[in-house]
């Protein structure tokens, strides 16, 4: 059987085989892309040579939408048609649109021009940013907060970017680890900072109302990237930041 370890050893052996072919260091989206192949993660082009990492467009059809839900009020044993429900399937469906409406948002986009030139170079933190996303696994929420730091390397970002980045992947099917990594990289991708921080703590309803029922357990990942990952006295200030 193959382990955790054995299949990271292979996405570094592809990483490292895939940078030689495309003559660049490969990003972490690659890697997430190599881990995650089900993922149906694209990379679309952007306007400055950068890459927005996320799904194709989507088509909407509330309707149709609709229809499953209403199926699935059926297959629970309730009828679709009684008084109180009704109108239920539609509201189930925007609900669900707008759960995954990070679908149809490009990091590009919110952060709009919201990046000005600034000499600082001191940490910037945005802390316990709300986020509520969906688990790829059992379609139910997991709910937590996000902490983001930077170091700025000659620009910054709008405070209220870094929230709306934190929107654009949390409204998304997710797992903690790749919202946390691609909260880090569209930072990256945006200022090209001297190093990166992003930490999400959460709890996930598939562990809290079914499966485990672990009503206290919270789940904490991490990205660090640059000075923020190779220098221990920027750690340090970050971490005291956190607490
Ligand atoms: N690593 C990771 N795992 C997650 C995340 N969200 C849910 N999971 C896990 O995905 C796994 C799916 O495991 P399965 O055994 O296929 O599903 P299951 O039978 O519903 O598992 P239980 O939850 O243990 O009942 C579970 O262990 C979940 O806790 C996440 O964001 N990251």
């Amino acid at each position: 059987m193959t382990s955790a370890f054995d299949e990271e050893a292979e996405v570094d052996a592809s990483l490292q085989k895939l940078g030689r072919e495309r003559g660049r260091t490969l990003s972490i989206d690659d890697r997430v892309a190599l881990l995650c192949p089900d993922n149906s993660i694209d990379t679309v082009a952007m306007d400055n040579g950068t890459a927005e990492v996320g799904p194709s467009p989507r088509k909407i059809n509330l309707p149709s939408m609709a229809d499953c839900y209403r199926q699935l009020l059926e297959d629970i044993g309730e009828d679709p048609t009684r008084k109180g429900i009704k109108s239920t399937p539609m509201r189930a469906a925007k609900a669900f649109m707008f759960f995954t409406k990070g679908y149809d948002e490009t990091v590009q986009e919110e952060v709009n021009n919201a990046i000005a030139h600034e000499a600082d170079d001191q940490m910037v933190m945005v802390k316990n940013i709300e986020m509520f996303s969906m688990c790829q696994h059992h379609l139910v929420p997991f709910i937590g907060k996000v902490s983001v730091a930077y170091i700025p390397n000659k620009c910054v970002l709008g405070l209220s970017k870094i929230a709306r980045i934190v929107e654009i992947y949390s409204r998304r099917l997710q797992t903690q680890e790749r919202l946390t990594k691609q909260i880090a990289q569209a930072i990256e991708e945006a200022v090209h900072p001297a190093g990166i921080a992003v930490v999400v703590e959460a709890q996930h309803m598939c562990m809290v109302m079914r499966g485990v029922q672990k009503l206290n357990a919270v789940t904490v990942t991490s990205t660090m990237l640059g000075v923020l990952r190779d220098d221990p006295r920027a750690r340090e200030e970050f971490l005291a930041l956190l607490k």
